[in-house]
């Protein structure tokens, strides 16, 4: 009985912590893809975070449990589930996109299907394509003003696909619409963290390009670590294939969820930090002329609208160049398919 207080004590602190942290503004997100294998726990992630007052989860099913699920969580947010329509939970309005977008300011889209042992992202063009078309084309019908954060892939196509549809409908704001490559960095720190004995929160990582094999690119030189050739070469190319790794672990059971629900999560609580003036560097897929490619990872200053500055590239190492160099043709052949997708 007494340990089974102080654990309810203890439960009651941390959610009195949580109201206590609550940021002063009000925040809505919304996540697309709310039921699947990331958007579960990034939701839950959204849950806790004192960022948020109002979570709205979408997807074609579970939403209304999943919200339900969540809505017992004693933080201070409010939290709906809605599926295309007219199911949602709490029972109001029509659910659907519509009441999911209306009034959010950041959109966080993880819906689509996830890659197999033996696929590549592009592999997953086909089916996600027409998927993040359609959440775009709603984004841009009921919350023109939202940030929207891509996670599915393959993001250096979807990102673009995004764009043109934003075009089409003539909401195109490029300083709000980011691929979310977070989990690069995750990964890069982590390897880095783990090869030279430090603590990963003490490691920041650049990790610059875009979000598939060759075409992520960490940027070692700058920790200020010494590596050897070998070593050197072993974390580029983990980092580089970071996702096929845990894909084979998987083993067909899908791709990385849980450290992608976490990657979404810091980029989100980051992106409304900025939104309420905190200063924000964190990388992303965003339009840019850093290259000649026209979106491009690399660190971005957000702020209460979105993007607010593309930090210069700086210099490569003649390591960093010959991938750079490599990965330029593919980053651009990606693009140009996202873009021709929704011209078509
Ligand atoms: N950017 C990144 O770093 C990463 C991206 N991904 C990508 O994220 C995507 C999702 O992965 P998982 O969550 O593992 O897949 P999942 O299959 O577990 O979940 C996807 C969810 O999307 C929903 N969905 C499908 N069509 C929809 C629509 N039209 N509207 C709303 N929801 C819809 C499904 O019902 C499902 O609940 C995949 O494309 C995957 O490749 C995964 C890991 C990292
Ligand atoms: O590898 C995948 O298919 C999922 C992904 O983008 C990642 O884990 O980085």
């Amino acid at each position: 009985m007494f340990v089974k207080n102080l654990a309810a004590r203890s439960i009651n602190a941390a959610a009195r912590r949580a109201y206590s942290a609550s940021a002063p503004s009000s925040a809505k997100v919304a996540v697309l893809g709310a039921a699947g294998g990331i958007g579960q726990p990034l939701s839950l992630l959204c849950k806790l975070s004192p960022e948020v007052s109002e979570l709205s989860c979408y997807d074609i099913v579970g939403t209304p449990g999943v919200a339900a699920d969540l809505s017992h969580i004693p933080t201070k947010s409010s939290t709906t589930g809605s599926l295309p329509s007219p199911v949602s939970w709490p029972l109001r309005g029509n659910g659907g996109l519509e009441e999911t977008l209306s009034g959010a300011d950041v959109v966080v889209i993880p819906a689509g299907v996830p890659r197999k042992p033996g696929m590549t992202r592009d592999d997953l063009f086909n089916t996600n394509a027409s998927i993040v078309k359609t959440l775009v084309e709603g984004c841009a019908e009921f919350c023109p003003e939202a940030v929207i954060a891509i996670i599915s892939n393959p993001v250096n196509s979807t990102v673009p696909i995004a764009a043109e549809v934003l075009k089409k409908a003539g909401k195109y704001n490029p300083k709000k619409l980011v691929g979310v490559t977070t989990l690069d960095v995750c990964r890069a720190n982590t390897f880095v963290a783990n090869s030279q004995g430090l603590d990963p929160k003490d490691v920041d990582v650049t990790v610059i390009g875009g979000h598939a094999g060759i075409t992520i690119l960490p940027l070692f030189s700058r920790v200020g670590a010494k590596f050897s050739d070998e070593e050197l070469e072993a974390i580029t190319v983990r980092t580089q294939f970071g996702g096929d790794e845990v894909v084979a672990a998987k083993a067909g059971a899908g791709s990385a969820t849980l450290s992608m629900a976490y990657a979404g999560y810091i980029f989100t609580e980051n992106v409304l930090k900025a939104m309420r003036g905190e200063g924000v560097v964190q990388c992303a897929f965003v339009e840019s002329d850093l290259t000649d490619a026209e979106f491009f990872a690399s660190p971005v200053r957000f702020g209460p609208n979105g993007v607010e500055e593309i930090l210069p590239l700086g210099d490569l190492s003649p390591y960093e160049q010959q991938w750079f160099d490599k990965m330029m043709p593919e980053l651009k052949k990606q693009i140009a398919k996202g873009k021709d997708f929704v011209s078509a």
